[in-house]
């Protein structure tokens, strides 16, 4: 069968969702197709039920903090009581119907199925019904998203490890768990099982956890990690991985063995071009992400966003390439303009660990590397008012980047108590390349965590 339609939308997570609803709205005849779940990664299995885990891991800890500041307090986990919080209020048990009526509500049409681009505006989808075809008059939005994707561990691929969809769903905390990848997914699960009271070992490939941030910043929650008993590998790579009655085993390229309860793979995630046709996309063999202009155009009559694009796999990204890609669909059919393009300047970014690390736009090594005069700014949270008189818990640090022949910031980090939220005053600045003279002359409410970022730039200014 062949129906048409203005638009089809390929992948209904959180940027074909967004895209595909807009354009509803806005008068089109839009067919969103969606394998699993419409709403994709972020509400079912990534940002929601995972900061779920995170929230009730930080409310144990803050109750482990109260002796000697407050009195005292008997913590028994309960690790049920967050699981029921993500199948009953996050994901109504993996259920997607009140997404479904809301888009529908929206005008769109919804379509649940495994699809394939085929180019020229044709969406196949394979579905329990059968096979069915939609061509789209205005234009495709491809938003596949990505896939976890592990590395070529010797029979790793042959044992029930676990990605954050296992993770995140568990009704049980394991005694013991071995945390693959130190990036954003292995260090939030980790910190979250730990407070549970599961035993963990994070093993991670390069010198620091959190690579890609400021070392200042991974460096920090290593420490905080080490400190709240958490076992912490950095450096290493497993060799081979086995599994036999209830226990895992990696063997590390040292030769040390590492055993555990459940495995749990965070080593990365792949864009999933699975679906597309490579021809139709001038896809070269072995492409890792789909290429697009700056207004998400992959092709004449072809756009991309979120994971599958490789312009940052955050749910945040997804949303704003979203609404670039609906305004120039929108403009091409005559229905306004297309704005200004997509601009990572200020991607912000926030790995929900306890200290919070935020960051935005360039680390220093990355503006250095772009060749820009390099001036940086530290500061210690404990050392600030806030800090001080927060006390346990008050782990953090602001580090701040600065283009010093334009004298704006490019880049900063914020990690402590609420980094995530300090983020948002150095995200409007290195935005709107706001003069750190004008940072500089400003007041900062005393006495609050973002005050730092004064100190941070006294440091900067001093040289
Ligand atoms: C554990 C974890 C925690 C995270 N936490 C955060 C966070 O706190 N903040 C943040 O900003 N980001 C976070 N992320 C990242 C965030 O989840 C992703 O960036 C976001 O989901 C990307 O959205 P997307 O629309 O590109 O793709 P996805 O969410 O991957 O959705 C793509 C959709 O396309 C569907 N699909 C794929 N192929 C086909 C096909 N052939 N036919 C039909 N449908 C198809 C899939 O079923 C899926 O539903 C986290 C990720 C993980 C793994
Ligand atoms: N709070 C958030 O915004 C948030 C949270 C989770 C995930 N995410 C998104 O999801 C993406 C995927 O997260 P992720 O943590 O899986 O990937 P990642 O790329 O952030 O981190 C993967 C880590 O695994 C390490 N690694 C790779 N191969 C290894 C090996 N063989 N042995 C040991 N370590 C190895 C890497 O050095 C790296 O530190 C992130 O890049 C991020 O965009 C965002």
């Amino acid at each position: 069968m062949v129906s048409e339609c203005d638009v089809v939308v390929l992948g209904m997570g959180p940027g074909g969702e967004a895209a595909a609803g807009q354009l509803a709205e806005a008068g089109l005849d839009v067919v969103g197709v969606e394998a699993e779940l419409l709403g994709g990664e972020c509400p079912y299995w990534a940002c929601v039920p995972s900061k779920m885990m995170v929230r009730a891991g930080n409310l144990l800890a803050e109750a482990r903090r109260v002796p000697g500041m407050a009195g005292s307090a008997r913590v028994e986990p309960d690790f049920p009581l967050v699981h029921a919080r993500i199948r009953d209020e996050a994901t109504a048990d993996w259920d997607d119907a009140a997404a479904v009526e809301r888009f529908t509500r929206q005008g769109g049409r919804f379509v649940r199925g495994r699809g394939r681009f085929t180019g020229q505006g044709r969406v196949e989808v394979e579905s329990g019904s059968g096979r069915e075809t939609f061509t789209a008059r205005r234009g495709v939005l491809l938003a596949t998203g990505s896939a976890p994707s592990a590395p070529p561990v010797s029979g790793l691929g042959q044992v029930p490890y676990w990605t954050n969809r296992e993770a995140v769903s568990a009704a049980e905390a394991p005694a013991s768990m071995l945390v693959l990848g130190g990036g954003a997914v292995g260090v939030e699960l980790a910190q979250a099982y730990a407070r549970f009271g599961t035993r963990v070992t994070l093993i991670e490939a390069s010198e620091r956890v959190v690579s890609a941030e400021e070392p200042e910043a991974g460096e920090l929650l290593l420490r905080v990690f080490r400190d709240e008993g958490l076992t912490v590998r950095t450096n290493a790579r497993a060799a081979s991985a086995r599994y036999a009655d209830g226990t895992f085993t990696l063997t590390l390229e040292d030769g040390a063995e590492l055993s555990a309860e459940r495995l749990l793979v965070a080593t990365g995630r792949r864009p999933r071009l699975d679906a597309l046709d490579p021809e139709a996309l001038g896809l070269e063999p072995g492409a890792r992400r789909l290429e697009v202009d700056a207004h998400m155009r992959a092709a004449p009559g072809v756009w991309a966003v979120g994971d599958l694009v490789g312009e940052g796999a955050f749910t945040h990204a997804a949303i704003y390439q979203a609404d670039v890609a609906v305004r120039a669909i929108l403009a091409e059919a005559g229905l306004g303009e297309p704005g200004p393009g997509a601009d990572y300047r200020a991607l912000p970014h926030v790995t929900f660990t306890d200290p919070e690390i935020g960051s935005v736009g360039l680390t220093e090594k990355k503006a250095r590397e772009r060749g820009l005069t390099v001036r940086t700014g530290l500061a210690q949270v404990p050392a600030g008012s806030r800090g001080w008189i927060h006390k346990a818990g008050n782990e953090g640090l602001i580090k701040l980047v600065e283009d010093a022949e334009r004298g704006v910031l490019v880049g900063a980090t914020s990690a402590g108590p609420m980094g995530g939220e300090v983020l948002y005053g150095l995200t409007v600045a290195v935005r709107a390349a706001v003069p750190t003279t004008t940072l500089r002359d400003m007041m900062y409410a005393y006495p609050t965590f973002h005050r730092s970022v004064l100190e941070a730039l006294k440091d900067l200014a001093a040289g």
